[in-house]
């Protein structure tokens, strides 16, 4: 859909944003979007017998093989490697109002987490995670985790289930699998790793069984980490789309899904990112999840808890000539939605009422997008939208959630007259994005990226508005590579992929202009 403002430093990536047909990878009765899940007797969903013989090799091409005359196969075939990936988010309006039931708008962006996942042997019964950008690898035996306590009929959760909170019990019962992680690192890095594997863990406790295949979970992301842009929703949300993946529960993606069946499947996939979510950071609101599954740009609003948010597609979101900009101040997302919490408890109405000026802000935005005159490149459309990001921003200064150098960014772009800024997720460090104006002096704005980078900012160039989700089943790609039928992308060379640019390069969605492969659920519009 958008836009990157062209320039030349410390370019992370330039996408092309081309999508191609996809080819037909997924085994037969997943591609045709028939594959409905085999609940079984447990209730949870995996049938360990079904599950691998349905799965076609990647050499094979995804075909099914059943040998004529059996009605059961005496082995079955392991499932191939395949890949999930998910994009980070930029919100446009609404951060932390949108935790307190307010309305936020916020798009896809093209910077993605993308994970590999490896089936062991049968014999191998063991689940390693392997988050590379963290440098997180732990492994954990099937049999010795908590199934007992996860699967009690009193706790026992379903695919499609709607879970609003973590279950205490649930938690605990994950400590002594937590305790013995990354052990030796310092502690505010430990405190990193354990969130992340603690919502792995309780993902794969709550979708698999003690009968779930061995695999090997790898994952590497072009989003920065914990700056705004929405990276722990991106690798929740991959984590989620792989493990319902592999219990079989997810029909498509497939280029001829109807899209109430593919929103069926982006919402499956979300309630549990969402899950993940609650582990990572205590206190979602489910925005960076909601967009990150479904991709695009969205309307959502969560007043009750219990209940599924309101989110509305907007298929008329404009292309935006945004810079944003990485102050690599380290923060977290818990720790400045607990602060505006903490800020609540102290301040009841006059938080109440910045809250609701940030709510007409977005609403106010959603507005113009509506409205059937809307011309969303033209110089006033962007004179509105700058002014609601500025106005945006200094209520998120009034609620404290802002830093010394988000505050000396939107200085020097307010001083070179380019455009209107804002801090963009949680604030407290981490992103901004600057609208740029259409009559900004191409002089001002190259002079504006060099000072930022002098001051040891980082450029972030992307585009708005992209696919949510997708899967590449099995994780075998065209990349220009004289490799027949495709190439395979392994563990090894999955890890070894050089930086952002390598990682793009290898597995990238829309990266290479012939690429096939990846598939997308599309939300309804
Ligand atoms: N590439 C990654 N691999 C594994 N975990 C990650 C990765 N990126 C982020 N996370 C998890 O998400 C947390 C950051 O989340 P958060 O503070 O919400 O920041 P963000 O704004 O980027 O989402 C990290 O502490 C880590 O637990
Ligand atoms: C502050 C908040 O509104 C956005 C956080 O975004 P991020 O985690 O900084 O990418 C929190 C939330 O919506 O869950």
């Amino acid at each position: 859909m958008s836009t990157i403002y062209e320039a030349q430093l410390n370019d992370v990536r330039t996408p092309n944003g081309h999508r191609r047909p996809v080819a037909h990878f997924l085994p037969d009765d997943i591609q045709n979007g028939l594959l409905h899940p085999p609940v079984n007797g447990n209730g949870n969903g995996v049938d360990s017998d079904l599950s691998d013989s349905s799965t076609g090799s990647p050499k094979e091409n995804g075909t099914r093989s059943r040998r004529p005359g059996m009605s059961r196969k005496a082995s079955s075939p392991m499932a191939p490697a395949f890949m999930v990936s998910a994009p980070g988010k930029v919100i446009m309006y609404g951060e932390h109002a949108v935790v307190h039931g307010k309305a936020a708008l916020a798009a896809a962006i093209s910077l993605r987490s993308y994970l590999l996942v490896t089936t062991l042997s049968k014999s191998q019964r063991t689940i390693t995670l392997n988050f590379r950008d963290l440098g997180l690898k732990h492994t954990w035996d099937i049999e010795a985790l908590p199934w007992d306590v996860f699967h009690h009929p009193d706790k026992k959760k379903f695919y499609y289930s709607l879970v609003t909170s973590l279950d205490d019990e649930l938690v605990q019962a994950l400590d002594p699998h937590l305790e013995n992680i990354s052990e030796g690192l310092p502690e505010e890095q430990r405190k990193i790793h354990i969130r992340s594997a603690s919502a792995f863990l309780y993902l794969f406790l709550s979708l698999g069984s003690p009968q779930s295949a061995g695999a090997i979970y790898t994952l590497r992301s072009t989003i920065p980490t914990g700056a705004g842009l929405g990276s722990s929703a991106s690798v929740c949300v991959c984590l989620s789309s792989a493990l319902l993946l592999q219990i079989r529960t997810l029909s498509g993606p497939h280029p001829d899904q109807p899209p109430d069946e593919a929103e069926t499947q982006i919402e499956r996939i979300n309630r549990w990112a969402f899950v993940g979510e609650l582990c990572i950071h205590g206190n979602p609101s489910g925005v960076d999840n909601t967009v990150s599954a479904g991709g695009k740009a969205v309307y959502f609003k969560r007043t009750d808890y219990e209940k599924p948010p309101q989110v509305i597609s907007l298929p008329s979101f404009p292309e935006l000539p945004l810079l944003l900009v990485d102050t690599q101040q380290t923060r977290s997302t818990a720790t400045e939605v607990a602060k505006v919490s903490a800020l609540q408890k102290a301040h009841p109405a006059v938080t109440e009422s910045i809250l609701n000026s940030i709510d007409h802000v977005t609403c106010s935005a959603r507005q113009l997008i509506e409205d059937p005159d809307f011309e969303g490149d033209s110089a006033e459309t962007m004179a509105h939208f700058g002014t609601l990001i500025r106005i945006n921003h200094g209520l998120l200064v009034s609620l404290g959630v802002s830093h010394p150098r988000l505050e000396r960014i939107c200085e020097l772009v307010e001083s070179a007259n380019v455009g209107w800024t804002k801090l963009t997720g949680a604030g407290g460090g981490g992103c901004t994005m600057t609208l740029i104006r259409p009559d900004a002096d191409p002089e001002a704005v190259k002079g504006l990226i060099k000072k930022l980078a002098i001051e040891g900012n980082n450029k972030y160039e992307t585009t708005l508005g992209g696919d949510g989700v997708g899967v590449l089943y099995p994780a075998v790609l065209r990349n220009g590579t004289d490799e027949e039928g495709g190439e395979e992308i392994d563990q090894q060379k999955f890890e070894e992929a050089e930086g952002h640019v390598g990682i793009e390069r290898l597995v990238g969605v829309g990266f290479h202009e012939r690429r096939e492969g990846w598939k997308f659920w599309k939300r309804a519009v």
